[in-house]
């Protein structure tokens, strides 16, 4: 008989409780939805892993005497080569980093009738929780093992945030977006430009939150956590628990993101390194399955997407006759939406 994935989608999805409520089902395979092409799998045996590791940048000495060029030099090195980094003392207080992976957890492993609520597919929603976005919307891809809580309109509307985790997401939110005003000053350094360029182009504006859970997985070399790709946006914030699992590549081999206790991990998206004209690299990244779990993250996306919306394109102080634009313009919920009309490899999408 034909194998129709849609119809295994279908019912995971009726059940509205997620990765999580296959493991709690007490399943010893995972349903074929979420195992890779068998193309996929055979190249994984025979692909190098990376021993190098992303750098790491302190911030403790921002405010002495050269301690912020040094780390502007250390963030230009570290986008340009990996586009990803980490960073330390970074002022987001321990308390409430620890408490942003509970609130996490507590979100999903709460009473399933009361998560069912915020089960959907709908990426209008602002608030949302979903197995695997859109999957089966696009072609080639396959499931992978993850539930996540989407929150998106975190300004606007906080008595939507699920009770479990609202205060302590609103806390982590204030939080991140200082953090991100700091990073994008620095960032817009490291490009030679002024420091407030980057959040004069709005660059800083539609955050969005992404609570990981990867339950788990009976099956791990079969499955992937999250599937390869890079971030549709300008910079990701991401919290990680000590489990690891996160890996970036470089140089094609897979090089392991080692959590760091109360570290951040620091990724360039597609849309800076459209704005910086390719000096600057939105690397491709996954995080693989693991036997134990959960593993818990959460993603702070500076998505770009503010109101009126804006036109970008490669920045003009960074454009020249020998260095001339290597995209045209568009709007970011336009990237957004193709993004996500494709499998892999978007950063192409407006190239000239
Ligand atoms: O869970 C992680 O560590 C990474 C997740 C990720 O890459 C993403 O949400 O874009
Ligand atoms: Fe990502």
């Amino acid at each position: 008989m034909d194998y129709d994935p849609s119809v295994e989608k279908k019912a995971i999805d009726d059940t509205k409780a997620g990765v999580k409520g296959l493991v709690d089902s007490g399943i010893v395979e995972i349903p074929r939805i979420f195992i890779r092409p068998s193309h996929e799998l055979a190249e994984e045996l025979t692909r190098c892993k990376s021993t190098l590791q992303i750098p790491v940048v302190d911030l403790s000495g921002i405010e002495v005497e050269g301690g912020r060029k040094k780390i502007v030099d250390e963030i230009r090195d570290a986008s340009e080569k990996w586009g990803f980094f980490q960073l330390i003392n970074h002022g987001v207080p321990s308390s409430v980093l620890e408490g942003m992976i509970d609130g996490t957890r507590k979100f999903h492993e709460q009473d399933v009738e009361v998560k069912k609520e915020y089960y959907s597919s709908d990426p209008t929603r602002g608030v949302r929780f979903e197995s695997n976005l859109q999957l089966l919307t696009t072609k080639g891809r396959n499931a992978t093992w993850k539930d996540t809580l989407y929150i998106s309109k975190l300004v606007s509307e906080p008595d939507e945030i699920p009770e479990v985790c609202r205060k302590i997401l609103v806390e982590y939110k204030n939080h991140v977006i200082k953090l991100g005003d700091i990073l994008l000053g620095l960032l817009s350094e490291a490009l030679g430009l002024k420091p407030d360029h980057l959040k004069a182009a709005d660059c800083n504006k539609g955050l969005m939150l992404a609570c990981h859970y990867y339950p788990a997985c009976p099956q791990p070399e079969l499955t992937l956590g999250t599937g390869k790709h890079t971030d549709p946006v300008f910079v990701t914030i991401l919290l990680q628990d000590q489990s690891g699992g996160l890996q970036v590549m470089r140089d094609n081999q897979w090089a392991d993101v080692e959590p760091i206790e109360h570290g951040l991990v620091i990724n360039i998206g597609d849309l800076l390194q459209i704005v910086s004209n390719d000096k600057f690299v939105s690397a491709i990244h996954r995080v693989v399955a693991n036997k134990v779990g959960p593993r818990i993250s959460v993603a702070s996306f500076f998505t770009g997407c503010s109101t009126p919306p804006k036109m970008y394109g490669p920045i003009k102080e960074l454009i020249s006759d020998e260095n001339p634009p290597l995209y045209k313009e568009f709007l970011a919920a336009d990237y957004t939406a193709k993004y996500y009309s494709k499998p892999l490899d978007t950063r192409d999408l407006f190239r000239l």
